[in-house]
């Protein structure tokens, strides 16, 4: 192992130093297309300036026979299209299948100057983070590529989850972490068929109220512990949590209710996999317009932060005012890249 001193050093001659803080920028949704599909690939420059991150999908969802002409295709898009601020990542096929290594070589070394992250599929450890991070400076190297391509981990395997810690801290690389709760059920067993969201027998009962009475159910949220766990070991690391996936297009409003516990609880973005999903995304990774002028009176009636004030009759501290400049620190950013949403944060503050 190497020593601590060495954390922040490059892994191979000529490869760019590695970042000392995980830049935030903003990444509500995260837009998954198949830079194979002609259908798909031709909406790219009109779905750019719509998105905070496009992610070219080289792994699941992409047929065996297909993995070239997406690779390709990935490649091609990305010399020719204007990305404006929007990041570009891409999704490898996973460590263990017969893609992978070619995947990152040409990715690297023909559009690394272009690609922002990697994300990698079903990491189960932190040596898989070290084989990545290892490659991709070789790689960053040979091709001259200026600054560090980092990585993103999906949690979507048992032992991955169990390892989630050591993964968030495997290497100055490491971006943020998604949750595939799709991999993560089959690994798990769990008997779902679906991509995320809840599940109508995964239900908590009230008590028998009387002969004959009607006792009400509550669904759970399955994915609770998972995204819990994952927000508390990216939080640690100073790395980013995401949700995943969520495969009901249509259903639109669970699709929101899942974005939105994810948000509530730490996340910074969720995937969008089809173009309704998008708008979901963004209004739910922004914080409200109501919430953000709230925050704004705490912060302001708070002064330097300590002590103790009370506001419309509840109680103000030091860990409210922490909250709210949370709130207030996560609108700031998304208002620089989203005028309309910097408009809606002001007209908030002036009622
Ligand atoms: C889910 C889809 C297969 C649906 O596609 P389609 O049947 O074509 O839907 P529509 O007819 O409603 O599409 C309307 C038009 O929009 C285009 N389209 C659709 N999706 C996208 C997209 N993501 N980006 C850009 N454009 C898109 C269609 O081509 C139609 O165009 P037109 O005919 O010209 O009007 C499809 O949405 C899709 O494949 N989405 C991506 C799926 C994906 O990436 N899956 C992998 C991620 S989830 C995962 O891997 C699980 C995870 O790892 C885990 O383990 O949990
Ligand atoms: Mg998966």
């Amino acid at each position: 192992m190497r020593s601590p001193k060495d954390f922040f050093r490059p892994l191979a001659v000529g490869a760019p130093a590695p970042v000392r803080e995980v830049p935030f920028r903003p990444s509500r949704m995260i837009h998954f297309f198949d830079p194979g599909n002609e259908k798909m690939a031709a909406k790219v420059p009109a779905i750019a300036p719509t998105v905070d991150v496009l992610l070219g999908n080289l792994e699941d969802a992409v047929a065996a026979d297909r993995k070239e002409a997406a690779r390709s295709g990935l490649v091609s898009i990305a010399r020719t299209t204007d990305f404006g601020d929007t990041q570009l990542w891409t999704r490898v096929n996973s460590l263990d299948s017969p893609w992978v290594l070619d995947d990152l070589v040409t990715l690297v070394t023909e559009i690394g100057d272009k690609l922002d992250v990697i994300m990698v599929p079903k990491v189960e450890g932190a040596e898989d983070i070290h084989y990545v991070d290892r490659l991709l400076a070789q790689l960053e190297a040979k091709a001259g590529v200026q600054r560090p391509i980092l990585v993103h981990a999906i949690l979507e395997t048992a032992t991955g989850v169990a390892n989630v810690e050591e993964i968030a801290g495997a290497s100055p690389r490491m971006q943020g972490i998604s949750l595939g709760p799709a991999d993560l059920a089959a690994s798990r067993r769990m008997k779902t068929t679906r991509v995320g969201g809840g599940h109508p027998g995964y239900l908590v009962r009230e008590d028998p109220r009387g002969e004959d009475q009607p006792r009400a159910t509550y669904q759970q949220d399955l994915w609770h512990y998972t995204i819990a766990r994952m927000v508390d070991a990216c939080a640690a690391h100073g790395i980013l949590p995401y949700y995943g996936p969520f495969g009901d297009i249509r259903d639109t409003v669970a699709c929101e209710d899942q974005f939105r516990n994810a948000f509530l609880l730490g996340c910074v973005g969720a995937w969008s996999l089809h173009p309704v999903q998008i708008d979901i995304a963004k209004k739910v990774f922004s914080p409200a317009p109501a919430d953000v002028a709230w925050a704004r009176k705490v912060i302001a009636a708070m002064g330097d932060g300590t002590g103790a004030v009370m506001i419309d009759g509840k109680m103000q501290d030091d860990a409210t005012y922490k909250q709210c400049q949370v709130v207030a620190r996560l609108a700031d950013e998304l208002a620089a890249r989203d005028p309309e949403l910097a408009d809606a944060y002001a007209a908030a503050e002036k009622e």
